[in-house]
């Protein structure tokens, strides 16, 4: 494949997708008032600010607390917030604000990261910019005396990241130099060099409980010279895996020992792997210190910037700036003012400016001295890792990564990363993409790809074949029964059930949960056909009257099947199971909300939520709402073999999956074979049809309401 037209397409993709995305968000801010934005998780109201600090890279943190003139016990109001969240900090508009008051109040306002949520307050860490003295302009609206509030941004900068890798992407393919080996196999110039043998004794295993087929893609993955894959099908262990191949590449017992760069998707992802690698072994998270989960933040760059010996000069720059800020925030009669004022915010520049030169040398020193780092595939492109060399890149979950994502750390340093290693599972969801482009049906090994769907991953796949894979066989979620279809479908048969697993049930939990029919069943269908359970009538975006009703009406709901669902819940909660072990899972986001009202409101404890969102996590019961019941037999978002896959693969000991059999089962696919396979007797699934659901289930369903 022609590596300059593969970048130029990307190019195009990720312009579409960037669009997509600001657009979308951009409407949904300008249309909406602030009571709506606050409703659809985009903004925040009525704060007032509490102070400001010095936070990593000098950056000013700035405290919103709930005012209390509107909200009496310093509460805020449920919002949709999060830490991590791109936001812009602004005066408030009156609701009579005029457009041009509203355009200067948003031109006035700062822009900066969500760092910490708290019941009381918010805390947003400022971005810094060489042009404008963000510190002054921080003062300028706190000092306003009017309420502030904040609004979520889309992120360009990821975009922005990723279009400057393909562009240096495509510059490499136009370059009359050559490319390096590992470039030159992912696009398929040349086949991956032979593996280097490796015997059974020339690895002394850290982990030694790890399975044959784990051993096995661990030893693929140090004996490969260019590229190695890792198949982890649902709750094979692909993390444990890699934790092994880490501690096997930076110990010098498989070869010289190698400076590895390890990245994720998401910063939950990294962490994932952070927490569970041993504390003696020096590693750093490189990311902004608002993304990181808590516990991960002692082995993060700013932690160790601050503690290290090389941090302790940072340190003092850093106290002073805070002695100043502190002076300078002071109000009522200590209030500086005037000359001294405007010398005092100069003085911040000035300690700033010299405060990111210390820290700068800091970090160089503590990153260069690291053999383990790690970071999303986003932040590996930040200033702390620029021109650093490393022996291995690894990736986690690189089905859920879009293949630009993936080459922000694989052109980090001239000359190239020379080896990568990749796991992640293309039968899962790929990332989430926007805009709308060619679907993906077959991934072509030598054409460009038409969608940003198409993974590294997968094409790789094509490229080369399962030469460069290995896969790991035995899992450690689902009773056999759950993971026999699935299995079959689309992993060739080859997943088993570890022993631990491959029995338990609802009534093994190590709590009392009594024997039902519904806890001692495995693998259960409640089957709605009939159409007693039809789902609602859509509103049609196009003469939706707003933004936000076209947006809902994108999404399908099913009242009567969120009933159904809600009452198997309460069968296996009556039975004893913990609501935490409990999550119902839908494929939309209409149906999400639909549900969490009804079982919300008695079993707090119970997840409700997107399959999407859930891909990576498991439940020691799982209930499905598949939702679509119609005449014209359409199926939607269930087509998708991979969603269904995620859905139906994150149960322990129990799923339960809800739906109409004549619809989902309408078209050849996942659902209708599944359905044939549970009807056979000898797979021992349950199908339940409505009505005799009641007897099967000890009547509950007696009190589902039908009509409405
Ligand atoms: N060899 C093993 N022996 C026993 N338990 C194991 C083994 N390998 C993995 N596990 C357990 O299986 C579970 C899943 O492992 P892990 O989180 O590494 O899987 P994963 O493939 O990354 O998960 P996911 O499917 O969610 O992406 C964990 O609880 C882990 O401790």
């Amino acid at each position: 494949m022609d590596i300059a037209a593969f970048a130029i397409s990307q190019l195009a993709l990720i312009a579409l997708e960037k669009n997509a995305d600001i657009v979308q968000q951009a409407s949904l801010t300008s249309q909406l008032p602030p009571a709506a934005l606050v409703r659809h998780g985009l903004a925040l109201t009525n704060l007032v600010p509490a102070g400001q600090r010095t936070g990593f890279g000098g950056r000013t943190l700035l405290d919103l607390e709930a005012d209390t003139a509107i909200v009496a016990d310093g509460k805020l109001p449920p919002h949709g917030v999060r830490q991590g969240d791109i936001v812009r900090v602004e005066v408030q508009p009156s609701g009579s604000a005029t457009r041009k008051e509203k355009s200067d109040i948003k031109d006035a306002g700062v822009e900066g990261v969500v760092h910490r949520v708290f019941e009381t307050k918010v805390s947003v860490a400022i971005n810094l910019s060489s042009s404008d003295d963000d510190s002054a302009a921080v003062d300028r609206i706190c000092t306003a005396g009017k309420r502030l509030w904040i609004v979520k941004l889309a992120n360009e900068v990821t975009f922005n990241r990723m279009e400057q890798t393909m562009a240096r992407l495509r510059d490499l393919g136009t370059a009359t130099s050559p490319s390096s080996p590992l470039v030159d196999v992912l696009f398929g110039k040349t086949d991956p060099t032979a593996p280097l043998e490796l015997k059974e004794g020339d690895i002394t295993w850290f982990d030694t409980g790890l399975n044959g087929s784990q051993k096995e893609a661990v030893r693929f993955a140090l004996a490969s010279r260019e590229v190695a894959l890792i198949h982890g099908p649902p709750g094979t262990g692909k993390t444990q895996t890699l934790l092994e191949l880490i501690l096997q590449l930076v110990t010098p017992t498989a070869g010289p020992p190698k400076k590895i760069l390890v990245c994720g998707p998401s910063n939950i992802s990294v962490d994932n792997i952070v927490l569970r690698l041993p504390s003696s072994l020096p590693i750093i998270r490189i990311g902004h210190p608002s993304r990181l989960l808590p516990r991960v933040l002692e082995r993060s760059l700013d932690a160790l910037t601050r503690t290290s010996e090389q941090g302790e000069i940072v340190t003092d720059v850093r106290r002073e700036m805070d002695a100043l800020l502190t002076r300078l925030n002071a109000s009522g009669k200590a209030r500086i003012k005037g000359k001294a004022r405007r010398d005092g915010w100069t003085q911040i520049r000035d300690l700033r400016g010299e405060y990111r030169r210390r820290e700068q040398k800091c970090v160089a020193e503590l990153v260069g001295g690291s053999k383990v780092v790690l970071s999303t595939l986003h932040g590996a492109g930040g200033r702390q890792l620029h021109g650093e060399k490393f022996d291995v890149v690894i990736i986690d979950e690189a089905s859920q990564a879009l293949e630009a994502q993936c080459w922000i750390p694989l052109l980090l340093a001239r000359g190239g990363i020379p080896k990568l290693v990749i796991a992640g599972d293309p039968m899962q969801l790929p990332p989430t993409v926007k805009s709308v482009t060619t679907p993906q049906t077959s991934v072509a090994p030598t054409k460009t790809p038409e969608t940003l769907e198409t993974t590294l991953f997968s094409r790789l796949l094509a490229l080369h074949g399962g030469e460069i894979k290995r896969v790991l066989t035995t899992q450690y979620r689902m009773h056999e029964r759950i993971m026999a279809f699935p299995s079959l479908e689309l992993y060739d048969s080859a997943l088993i059930a570890a022993p631990e697993v491959a029995g338990h049930l609802l009534t093994t939990l190590p709590y009392p949960v009594a024997e039902t029919e519904a806890t001692t069943a495995p693998l259960l269908f409640i089957d709605t056909q009939g159409g007693e359970f039809p789902e609602d009538p859509a509103t049609d975006p196009a003469t939706a009257k707003s933004t936000r009703l076209a947006l809902s009406s994108e999404s399908k709901s099913n009242r009567l099947e969120a009933r159904l669902v809600a009452l198997h819940v309460e069968a296996l909660v009556d039975a004893g199971v913990k609501e935490c072990d409990i999550a119902v899972l839908t494929p939309y986001n209409a149906q999400v909300a639909l549900i969490a009202a009804l079982v919300r409101e008695r079993y707090h404890g119970v997840e409700v939520n997107s399959v999407d969102s859930f891909q990576g996590r498991e439940k020691e019961a799982v209930v499905i709402s598949l939702v679509r019941s119609n005449e014209k037999r359409e199926t939607g978002f269930l087509k998708d073999v991979r969603r269904i896959n995620v859905a139906v693969t994150r149960a322990r000991r129990h799923l339960c999956v809800v739906g109409d059999s004549d619809t989902v089962a309408s078209e050849k696919g996942f659902l209708r074979r599944w359905l044939e396979w549970l009807g056979d007797e000898t797979k021992s699934g349950a199908v339940v049809r409505y009505p005799d659901v009641g007897e099967v289930l000890g009547g509950w369903v007696d009190s589902v309401e039908i009509g409405r």
